[in-house]
């Protein structure tokens, strides 16, 4: 089932060289979602109804979904998923309120004369990706929207695919209601992000796009960065690493590998242990756990292709391997883990101790379950309030800083050539104080 890989012997950059390439799936199809792109941009609403037609093989009539039947949604499903979308909204919101706390405006330093404050501003309107081909991701409303109005943008426009019938199911409209979404359009796939991007008749231009989503989506976002604000991190297929040992039930790290593999292809998941036993009691127990799972073909298709079981020679090494593939998940289940954070340095979230499935942050756990995979944890963060917000510094010179630091931009100036530049600083150097009026 899982590809079985000894790396104790290898260390350093050999480990590198000994680590399989991620892969993007199949064909790169960044052709294609081009073409998409230049449509949507050149012929607006008709070409999302034509490629809707095409992609979702969905007639549709019209685009938007109205509040009233984001409402009537909330209205119609179960009380139990009622509560639970209001209990995730909840813990995304305290969370993110604390980030934004982060964010608040203050002065930063005197610098030479020069106050600096610090400040940022919200974008006035977002847009939301909410993916919706192979599986449905109420939770994905919860985990980008309800930042975004945390953040304090003024308008939220979420897409999503269309249902078989044309229609949005009711657990993703309850959660756009929730998170107070401002427009739903019924719109999937690269097209949705090029309508967001360059705005249709129907679709509100937006100033950033966030939201996971699978290889089309994701190019989509990078191919239209250009023009719209895009977080660096590819929120693509799911990854997952578990770190693990004997400490653990081999069934629980058995159903974390399970986890992320669920969500369809071209994902990635990694077990990782220092004990070959352990290694070979989670194997039995993944394979049991397969012959019954509804997802069954899901998971084995992400398993089959990116699917490794690693065996390394100590928890050190372990996490040296989890950090070379910056893995969106990491879930270090084994006891006193705790102590080994400091040495994790590339992961999108990290689940700390045995009861740490990745589960709870696709949900509960409040921050954003949109996450860098593809290796973009090497640079790129999870999805939080500063996507949302821009940052500006305030400065402000006084006559102080007029004597005390003229002198050297305008021998920079002077350096560049720049006549105008040191000008504008010698008048104000030379011709003296001015009356505060
Ligand atoms: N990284 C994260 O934070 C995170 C979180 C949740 C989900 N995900 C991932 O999101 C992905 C969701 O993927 P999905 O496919 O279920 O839904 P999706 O909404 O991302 O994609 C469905 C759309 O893809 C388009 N499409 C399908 N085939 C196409 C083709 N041949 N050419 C052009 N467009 C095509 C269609 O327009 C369709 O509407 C999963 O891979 C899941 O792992 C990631
Ligand atoms: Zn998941």
């Amino acid at each position: 089932m899982l590809k079985s890989l000894d790396l104790r012997p290898f260390r350093g950059t050999a480990l590198l060289g000994a680590l399989p390439r991620p892969s993007i799936g199949t064909a790169d199809p960044t052709g294609s979602v081009r073409e998409i792109l230049s449509r949507v941009k050149n012929e607006g609403d008709s070409a999302l109804y034509d490629l809707t037609k095409r992609f979702d093989n969905v007639t549709l009539d019209h685009l938007q979904v109205g509040k009233d039947e984001m409402e009537a949604a909330f209205g119609r499903i179960d009380n139990a998923l009622r509560e639970a979308l209001l209990a995730a909204k909840y813990s995304v919101v305290r969370v993110h309120e604390e980030e934004l706390k982060l964010l608040a405006e203050h002065e930063l330093i005197d610098n030479f004369g020069m106050r600096i404050t610090y400040k940022t501003q919200p974008v006035d309107r977002a847009g939301c990706y909410v993916p919706g081909g192979v599986a449905r991701y109420p939770s994905s409303v919860i985990m980008t929207a309800s930042i975004a109005k945390v953040a304090g943008v003024r308008e939220v426009v979420l897409c999503v695919p269309p249902q078989p019938d044309g229609t949005v199911d009711d657990a993703t409209l309850a959660a756009a209601h929730i998170c107070e979404v401002d427009y739903v359009f019924s719109i999937g796939g690269a097209q949705a992000i090029g309508a967001m991007a360059y705005g249709t008749e129907s679709v509100p231009k937006v100033d950033v796009i966030v939201g996971p989503g699978n290889v089309y989506v994701s190019i989509a976002k990078r191919e239209v960065s250009q023009v719209v604000g895009v977080p660096s991190s590819f929120a693509g297929p799911s990854e997952v690493v578990v770190v693990a040992d004997e400490s653990v039930p081999p069934k629980w790290s058995a159903l974390d590998i399970a986890v992320q593999a669920e969500h369809g292809p071209n994902g990635l998941a990694w077990f990782i242990t220092w004990n070959e036993e352990y290694a070979k009691a989670v194997e039995e127990e993944l394979e049991s756990y397969l012959d019954e799972a509804s997802r069954k073909d899901h998971i084995a298709s992400t398993l089959s292709t990116q699917g490794y079981s690693a065996l390394v020679r100590n928890r050190d090494q372990a996490i040296e391997v989890a950090n070379l593939i910056a893995p969106e998940h990491l879930e270090l289940l084994y006891h006193d883990a705790g102590q080994d954070l400091d040495k994790v340095t590339n992961a999108g979230a990290v689940f700390v101790g045995p009861y740490g499935t990745a589960a709870y942050g696709d949900y509960v756990a409040g921050p954003s379950h949109v996450l860098p995979t593809y290796s973009t944890a090497r640079f790129a963060s999870v999805l939080g309030v500063s996507d949302f917000r821009k940052r500006m510094h305030f400065i402000e010179v006084t006559r102080d800083a007029v004597d005390q630091i003229s002198w050297a931009a305008e021998e920079i100036a002077g350096a560049e050539g720049l006549e105008a530049h040191s000008d504008s600083i010698r008048v104000r150097r030379s011709e003296g104080e001015l009356d505060e009026a």
